[in-house]
């Protein structure tokens, strides 16, 4: 994986324009998600040994939202059902380049991986097939919310009994001095980081039109709306956490 690091807003911009996952974010973003979300590589290896629980023989895997594929990897080193298979989207064409290359060095490296299929697509539009393990890592939050509970019931009604999804998200909190609190330390996170005050201040600029965090709560009623018997948080680290959801 690239090692370049993200300085990207380290330069004052006289307009900061709307975030965007292209070449200059593919090129730092190994190293700008692991210094902007809290407890990143804990979430990535983990939803591969959760994963190798709901895998379901004779199933897809799907990654959805999959970047440089550091998740597929993950369902990769963990998951040895028979019969599954990885299918990662996503609709940036720079990410999907990168990704495919990586997941060569991947294959390159390791015997007995499961396939992977590598689709740039909108996860909007994708004909799902029946799958054990689905996972939206940082990724809900980036789809118009008004789009969110329709995905949610497609990838509902892909699922087969004991499978899952597991949806990792940067949360807001309906309590403001919880919010204030949570959003003081996740600066500070990102400061600790090496992060500059103007960074993290043109970053947050970038982002506030195209990402939409909602609530715990507002997640866990969609999913039950989407038809979802049950949601289970198995990780937080300040702002950002994960969940898992059963069908
Ligand atoms: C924060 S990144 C996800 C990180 C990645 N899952 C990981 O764990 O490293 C969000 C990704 O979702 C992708 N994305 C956003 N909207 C999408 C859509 N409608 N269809 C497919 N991919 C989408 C973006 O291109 C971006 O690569
Ligand atoms: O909230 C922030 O400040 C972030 O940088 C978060 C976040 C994310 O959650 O996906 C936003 C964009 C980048 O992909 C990396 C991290």
């Amino acid at each position: 994986m690239s090692k370049e690091p993200d300085r990207i807003f380290a330069q004052p911009l006289t307009q900061v324009p709307d975030f965007a996952f292209n070449e200059d974010v593919v090129r730092v973003f190994p190293d700008m998600i692991k210094r902007s979300v809290p407890g990143y590589p804990t979430i990535v290896e983990n939803l591969g040994v959760l994963a190798a629980q709901f895998a379901r023989p004779d199933s897809v895997l799907y990654d959805l939202g999959c970047s440089l594929g550091a998740v597929t990897q993950a369902l990769r080193r963990h998951v040895r059902t028979e019969g599954c298979k990885v299918i990662a989207v996503d609709n940036s064409a720079a990410m999907v380049e990168r990704c495919r290359e990586y997941l060569n060095g991947q294959n390159s490296m390791f015997q007995e991986l499961l396939p992977v299929e590598v689709i740039e697509g909108d996860i909007l539009a994708l004909a799902f097939e029946p799958a054990s393990v689905v996972a939206l890592n940082f990724t809900l939050q980036f789809i118009a919310p008004e789009e969110r509970l329709a995905l949610l019931g497609r990838i509902r009604q892909s699922l087969l009994p004991g499978g899952a999804l597991i949806l990792s998200e940067k949360l807001r909190f309906s309590d403001p001095e919880e919010h204030g609190l949570l959003t003081d330390l996740h600066v500070a996170f990102k400061r600790a980081n090496g992060y500059s005050d103007l960074e993290i201040a043109q970053k947050r600029s970038a982002i506030e039109n195209v990402m939409k965090p909602d609530s715990l709560e507002e997640h866990r009623e969609r999913l039950l709306a989407a038809g979802f018997s049950k949601v289970v948080p198995w990780f937080q680290c300040l702002n950002f956490a994960s969940l898992i959801a059963l069908p």
